[in-house]
C-alpha cells in the first residue's frame, strides 16, 4: 500500500452518504469521521431565506470541516491510519459557488484556498449519484423539520453540480490524483441488499490495499 486509505464519500443531499460512509466503516474497521449538520446554527434560517444567510451558513460549514479535518489529520491520516469520511472539503465549493454572489463568492473562495490549500485530499471517492425522486423521497423519509421546504429546483441544481465537480475532481483538474468510484443509488440498495453493499466493499477494500 503506497498511500494511507482516505475515503470520501460524496453525494447530493440525502444520497446516502452518512449511511454508506458508516456501513463501510463498521465493515472495513476503518473509522468515521461524519459531517456537522444539527450544530449549524444557521440551518434554519438558510433554509428560511437562502439570500439572507448563505454566507453565514457556508462559513460555519467551512469553518467546522476545516477543523474537524485538521484533527483527522492529526489523529489518524497523519500517524498512517485510514479513514472514511461522509464528506469531501470540495462540497464547500460545490454548495458556495451556487448559495453565494458578488463579493461575499470572491471573499469566501479566498477563505476556502487559504484553510484548504494545504490540507490532504481523498485518494478515493465514492459518489452516490441519484435522482430527483430519489433523493426528495430520502429526504422526506428522514423527516428533517428545517429540510420540509426545500425547493425542488435548488436540489435539481445541486444534482448537476455534483456531476460537474466529481468530473472535474475525477479528471484531476485540481491537481490531486483522485479515484472515483460512482454508484447509481436509484439502482442499487445497499442498505436493503447485502449483495449490492458486498459488491462496495470488495471494491473499496481492493482499491485500499492494490492500488493506493
Ligand atoms: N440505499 C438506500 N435505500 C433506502 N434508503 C436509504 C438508502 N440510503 C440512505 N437511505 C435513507 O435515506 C435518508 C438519507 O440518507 P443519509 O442521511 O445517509 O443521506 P446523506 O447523503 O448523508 O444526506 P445529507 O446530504 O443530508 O447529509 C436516510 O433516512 C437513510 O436511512
Ligand atoms: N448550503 C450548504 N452548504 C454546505 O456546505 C452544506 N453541507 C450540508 N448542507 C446541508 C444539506 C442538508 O440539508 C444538510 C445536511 O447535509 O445540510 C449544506 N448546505
Amino acid at each position: 500500500m503506497k498511500q494511507v486509505p482516505f475515503i470520501a464519500v460524496e453525494g447530493p443531499i440525502g444520497a446516502g452518504k452518512t449511511t454508506l460512509a458508516a456501513m463501510l466503516a463498521n465493515r472495513l474497521g476503518f473509522p468515521v469521521v461524519k459531517e456537522i449538520v444539527e450544530e449549524n446554527p444557521f440551518i434554519e434560517s438558510f433554509y428560511e431565506n437562502m439570500e439572507d444567510w448563505s454566507f453565514q451558513l457556508e462559513m460555519f460549514f467551512l469553518c467546522s470541516r476545516y477543523k474537524q479535518l485538521t484533527h483527522t489529520v492529526n489523529g489518524y491520516i497523519g500517524k498512517g491510519q485510514p479513514v472514511i469520511s461522509d464528506y469531501h472539503m470540495y462540497k464547500n465549493l460545490i454548495f458556495s459557488e451556487r448559495t453565494l454572489h458578488g463579493v461575499e463568492r470572491d471573499k469566501y473562495r479566498q477563505i476556502y484556498q487559504v484553510l484548504t490549500g494545504d490540507l490532504p485530499r481523498p485518494n478515493v471517492i465514492i459518489y452516490i449519484r441519484a435522482s430527483l425522486d430519489t433523493l426528495l423521497q430520502r429526504i422526506a423519509r428522514r423527516g428533517r423539520p428545517f429540510e420540509e421546504g426545500m425547493d425542488p429546483a435548488y436540489l435539481k441544481q445541486l444534482i448537476e453540480d455534483y456531476d460537474a465537480a466529481m468530473g472535474k475532481l475525477s479528471a484531476g483538474t485540481d491537481g490531486s490524483s483522485t479515484v472515483l468510484l460512482t454508484i447509481d443509488g436509484d439502482e442499487v440498495d445497499f442498505v436493503k441488499n447485502e449483495e449490492q453493499f458486498e459488491t462496495i466493499a470488495s471494491q473499496i477494500k481492493e482499491l485500499v490495499y492494490e492500488s493506493i
